[in-house]
């Protein structure tokens, strides 16, 4: 691809370009904008076969419509990538998901209509612009894409079904590539299939309608009556679908790879009345050969080599990987383990267990509410469920947790994966709200591992504890460094850092002037920011496992020396971890609660970036943390 000339993209500077272009330019514009998406994720990451997908789909939408006066809301956001082309970001193209360039998705700060990163927010705030353009009596059109996989979430029910509305200009383009991330699952995908299947039922329907419109005593142009029953019998001969009983029109399915036929389809959807679904039958990674063939695998992926594709085999573990392990091993001895994941099989390491015990393994597709209470349900019966959902998906089961498992009293485990930032999805899947808003939910506990061990500890333990618990960790593998000088507690460890003279006995006897308080993937940090100050100070880190509740039996006596008590959170600093602790400090009357200080996230609007550069941009890096360490205890002893 490397030299691929961009002839006819280069020139389009907003959608209106498109709209002399010949058939033939069209055709090679959408080559042009494979190989630029191509060019670019496989040396930023991103995801891939989405939006190889969906190119003739947006191509179709930006010659029928006129952005931005025409607004264009992706569910999700991850397949917009030809949109950003088209819509002045081809320059900035090459930033895709860096740090300070161009969101992987749709982003209202850079003009797009809606923001996304979360399934199944589309429908409703498309039709709540198409609302209020009909409120101030516009007649702009508003245009939400959705995909299939996007379309097994709930909330797109509650929204369509207010979307019976006349002279709504609201159209939903329903992406059908018969994939979510992995397959589709469920009845909605099965009832998919079958639109797509009855043969020709998109040709039989035209032309029975316009076989009915032909028909002179029930032609165009009659009176009110006579349609009335020109309906009926359209109803009788051709049979409605679920979209249509809802009082919606349905075009479709189109072939999402033709152009010119999806340009037709558009048009036609326009002229309708009512809201419209427009169902479009579109290949997930068309036209790079390994992503056709391999749709999951590129669904989002790092940097690859575009000639050889991405490699079959993810090397090394992770702690995706090993919950997946800790979760076949025990269900092989606990009959009663169940696994839920929604939509995310692959990326939270359950796809051994759902080969394992198949009948003990439920995806219930992009239904995160429904997961949990559904995992409530099994727990009332006896079962052992564990939802595994990425972080920040679990935001929106607050109720869930509240109302169907602590109210009911019932055991759940959460495994939570992708917790703390995220570096190249950005700021929709910052995975760093979590502590701060489960503590409050009555009866729950927090584990957050920093170690496989510590993973399959805090595992065994919520296993035989039969409570409602969350364990979270991050993307990726365990930190290397030497934790062979921690000290275990119960629900810590900690380790001190003194004069390299003093053995560990005497230990007891010397004072910490620093106390510095971590927990998870972040631990690293603080250990790398102990290297560089450990020459001037004595300091002990404790690293916490359990975060929550905080067991201050084991703790409080570790924090009464110091100067200094400073805690490191990757996380929200509002009603985080941190805060927990200094309001237990400031009850306690053998700590002065003026030696603490919190290091956590304060800004959380944090957008895409490397992981180094967001951890640059919080202070969490080791030398950012040593500075601001000495610099307090100059000021403390100044
Ligand atoms: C609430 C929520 N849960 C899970 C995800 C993770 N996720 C991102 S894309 C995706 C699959 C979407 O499938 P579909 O809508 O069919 O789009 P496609 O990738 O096939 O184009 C999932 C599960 C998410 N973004 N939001
Ligand atoms: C769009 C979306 O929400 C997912 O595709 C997410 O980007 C996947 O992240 P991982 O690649 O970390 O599984
Ligand atoms: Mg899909």
């Amino acid at each position: 691809m490397k030299g691929f000339k961009l002839t006819i993209l280069n020139d389009i500077l907003s959608p209106q370009d498109l709209k002399s272009l010949s058939r033939t330019d069209l055709d090679n514009l959408a080559g042009e904008l494979r190989s630029r998406i191509l060019e670019t994720v496989s040396k930023n990451g991103g995801h891939l076969a989405s939006n190889l997908g969906i190119v003739e789909t947006t191509l179709a939408i930006h010659l029928v419509f006129d952005a931005p006066d025409d607004q264009i809301v992706f569910d999700v956001g991850h397949q917009c990538y030809a949109h950003k082309l088209l819509t002045g970001r081809q320059q900035q193209f090459n930033t895709l998901r860096q740090w300070q360039g161009i969101s992987g998705f749709t982003n209202r700060n850079e003009c797009d209509a809606f923001g996304a990163g979360h399934s199944g927010t589309s429908v409703s705030a498309a039709l709540g612009l198409a609302m209020a353009n009909q409120l101030d009596g516009k007649q702009h059109y508003v245009v939400a894409v959705v995909g299939d996989g996007s379309f097994t979430n709930g909330m797109i029910y509650e929204a369509l079904n207010n979307c019976n509305k006349k002279n709504l200009r609201l159209i939903i383009i329903l992406n059908d590539n018969e994939m979510s991330i992995s397959e589709n699952v469920g009845g909605l995908s099965n009832y998919l299939s079958k639109i797509r299947n009855s043969q020709n039922y998109f040709n039989l329907k035209h032309h029975t309608q316009s076989v009915l419109h032909r028909i002179p005593l029930v032609g165009e142009g009659l009176i009110k009556g006579t349609r009335k029953f020109k309906k009926q019998i359209k109803k009788r001969v051709v049979a409605e679908n679920f979209f249509e009983h809802l009082g919606l029109d349905y075009l479709g399915p189109v072939d999402g790879g033709d152009l010119k036929k999806l340009e037709s389809v558009l048009s036609e959807a326009k002229s309708k009345q009512n809201c419209c679904l427009v169902h479009v039958h579109t290949v997930k990674g068309k036209g790079y050969q390994h992503a056709e063939e391999h749709p999951e695998r590129y669904h989002s992926s790092g940097p690859f080599d575009l000639s050889k594709g991405i490699e079959a085999k993810p090397s090394g573990d992770t702690f995706s990987a090993v919950f997946g392990k800790i979760m076949v091993a025990a269900a092989n001895t606990n009959a009663s383990i169940c696994a839920i994941t929604a939509a995310m099989t692959g990326g939270t390491g359950l796809d051994k267990f759902s080969q394992a015990h198949p009948q003990r393994f439920y995806d219930v597709g992009i239904a995160e509410e429904h997961a949990v209470t559904f995992a409530a349900g099994l727990s009332a019966n006896g079962k052992t469920p564990v939802c595994a959902i990425y972080s920040t998906f679990v935001q929106r089961v607050y109720d869930q947790l509240i109302h169907d498992a602590a109210i009911q009293k019932l055991p759940l485990i959460m495994a939570l994966d992708r917790c703390g930032l995220v570096p190249g999805d950005g700021i929709t899947h910052q995975g760093i709200y979590d502590c701060s808003y489960l503590c409050s939910i009555p009866g729950i506990k927090i584990y957050s591992p920093e170690t496989y061990d510590e993973m399959k500890m805090s595992f065994a333990t919520c296993f035989e504890n039969k409570s409602l618990a969350v364990i979270r960790y991050p993307k990726g593998a365990e930190k290397k460094y030497d934790r062979s000088g921690f000290i275990k507690l119960k629900g810590l460890s900690y380790q001190d850092f003194f004069n390299q003279d003093v053995n560990r006995a005497a230990h007891q006897t010397v004072k910490p002037e620093i106390v510095m308080v971590t927990y998870g993937r972040i631990t690293e940090n603080a250990y790398d920011a102990i290297a560089l100050l450990r020459a001037t100070y004595s300091i002990r880190l404790i690293k916490l496992v359990k975060v929550y509740p905080l067991d201050l039996s084991e703790m409080l006596p570790l924090l009464q020396q110091p100067e200094l008590v400073y805690i490191l959170e990757e996380g929200v600093k509002s009603g985080g971890i941190g805060e927990k602790l200094a309001a237990a400090i400031a009850q306690d009357e053998q700590i002065n609660p003026g030696k603490l200080r919190i290091r956590a996230i304060e800004n959380p609007l944090m957008e895409q970036g490397d992981l180094t550069s967001l951890y640059d941009c919080c202070g969490f890096l080791p030398g950012q943390i040593a500075t601001e360490i000495a610099k307090i205890v100059e000021k403390k002893t100044a």
